[in-house]
């Protein structure tokens, strides 16, 4: 029968079998994906879906407390999701090579110190952006997430500085700079609907931000420089209101919303370990122009009584933790209050020394520490003290700036030191700097340039051995 038909038909009908055959194939994979609770494929214009493919959508991020990043990442998984490929990078990773190949490329970024990139940002500002226009970024279509905080005066500007920059060299943005004032809800709104243009379908539901505020008491307080011609330092004990405090690492920091204020939190580096049992901080009063005490130091300070409530959260700041082991020499540089950040990682070191069950490397941490007056301001002394004891401090330098004859900050001894420090470098080491951004870290920044040149200062911050918590 079938030598009877002509070759016409014969071809008709092996094309319907094929369609049908396809169709069939298409049915079943409908089903399958129905049957595993996954929601069914949704058709797409092969052009479309070859264009997705083939041209994957980048996301940058410039983060110093770990928001952008997160921020980063919650979009890239919800893009994946939606079946696009994603590549992620840090701002400081190599992508100008290879985003000529991108869809879009978005960027979110925080501002930090006066107006300045993250720190693990700050080579490619002074290489890239100050370089002028890129052409590598012609044609490109981005978008870019600035974080930042209104109450700074220079509000998102390294967001708006990236921005002029991919502007400048030719890029088109495919919708407006969003400028986040601390995460505030229409901002993320309009960064959900951004991403909803790029095909994401899905709300993003819980916000990236770390574990949510819980209520905390106030225990005590104790000032640790009475007498001093400076302001007063105090240190201060917290415990959850109920339950055992939960985990953080040294570095971290808290947000803390004092009551009877403008809702406005205030952070504040955490002074010890969560081992203790409760939180610790060392914070400094300081006054309004007005003569006012300022609202969260003066409350904790002056006002906060025992068992007072208080409600506070825990915030990674991975722009200040460690990685490394007891073998890694630390070389922590502070004033003030800054002791508070470095103690945690001091404490930390004593712990994972006693851990080890060896004695103390033989460069194993060197604190260089600066206050005003040495009679009144040793913050923390007798702890200091028997850490050198122990060796867990290889060194310690104390440097006084209202001592006459020698008033000298930080910097100076480090400056003294310059031989020391360029060992304990070559050996390997770690930096971690905490307290005033101004006075301290800038003047620190320059004598290490000083010691080191540009070139070996940049490839200790590109090697990620600068860890700083600035304020
Ligand atoms: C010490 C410090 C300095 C800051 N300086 C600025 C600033 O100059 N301008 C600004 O808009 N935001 C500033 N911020 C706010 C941060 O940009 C904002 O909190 C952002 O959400 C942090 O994102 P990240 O965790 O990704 O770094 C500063 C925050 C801190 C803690």
């Amino acid at each position: 029968m079938m030598d009877n038909l002509s070759p016409e038909i014969w071809r008709l009908q092996a094309a319907v079998g094929l369609i049908l055959a396809y169709a069939l194939m298409c049915w079943r994979m409908y089903r399958k994906a129905a049957l595993a609770g996954l929601p069914a494929p949704r058709p797409q214009p092969a052009a479309a879906l070859a264009a997705v493919r083939g041209k994957p959508v980048w996301i940058i991020h410039a983060s110093q407390t770990g928001q952008a990043e997160a921020l980063a990442r919650q979009a890239a998984r919800a893009l994946e999701k939606e079946g696009v490929e994603v590549i992620q990078r840090r701002i400081d990773q190599p992508w100008l090579d290879e985003v000529s190949a991108a869809r879009h490329v978005l960027f979110v970024v925080s501002t930090y110190g006066e107006g300045n990139p993250p720190d693990h940002a700050i080579s490619f500002a002074r290489t890239q952006l100050a370089a002028g226009p890129c052409a590598a970024l012609r044609g490109l279509s981005y978008g870019v997430l600035a974080l930042g905080d209104r109450s700074y005066p220079q509000f998102c500007a390294f967001g708006r500085q990236l921005d002029q920059w991919l502007q400048q060299s030719g890029a088109s943005a495919c919708f407006p700079r969003i400028d986040a004032d601390r995460l505030d809800a229409l901002s993320l709104k309009r960064w959900q609907q951004a991403l909803q243009g790029l095909g994401v379908h899905t709300p993003l539901l819980t916000p990236p931000l770390d574990a949510g505020y819980t209520e905390w008491r106030f225990i005590r307080r104790r000032c640790l420089n009475s007498g001093s011609p400076g302001a007063p330092l105090f240190k201060l004990e917290l415990q959850p209101q109920a339950g055992l405090p939960p985990h953080w690492q040294a570095g971290d920091l808290i947000d803390l919303t004092p009551p009877g204020g403008d809702g406005r939190p205030r952070s504040y580096s955490i002074a010890n370990l969560p081992e203790d049992g409760h939180l610790e901080l060392i914070v400094r009063s300081v006054r309004r122009a007005d003569g006012q005490p300022g609202l969260a130091s003066g409350w904790l300070n002056e006002t906060a009584w025992a068992n007072d409530r208080v409600s506070l959260r825990i915030r990674r700041n991975p722009g200040f933790n460690l990685e490394c082991g007891v073998d890694t020499p630390l070389i922590l540089i502070g004033a003030g209050s800054g002791l508070a950040g470095l103690r945690s990682h001091l404490q930390a070191r004593a712990r994972a020394i006693a851990d080890s069950g060896q004695p103390a490397p033989e460069r194993s941490a060197w604190l260089i520490f600066g206050e005003r007056s040495e009679r009144h301001d040793r913050p923390c002394h007798s702890e200091l003290e028997a850490w050198r004891r122990s060796r867990v401090l290889s060194r310690l330098d104390l440097t006084f700036s209202r001592d006459d004859p020698i008033r000298a900050y930080v910097q100076h001894a480090l400056l003294e030191e310059a031989q020391a420090f360029r060992q304990w470098i070559a050996a390997g080491a770690q930096l971690l700097i905490c307290g005033s951004a101004q006075g301290m870290a800038q003047g620190v920044e320059q004598a290490m340039r000083e010691i080191l040149g540009d070139e070996g200062l940049e490839q200790l911050r590109a090697a990620g051995r600068i860890r700083r918590d600035v304020y």
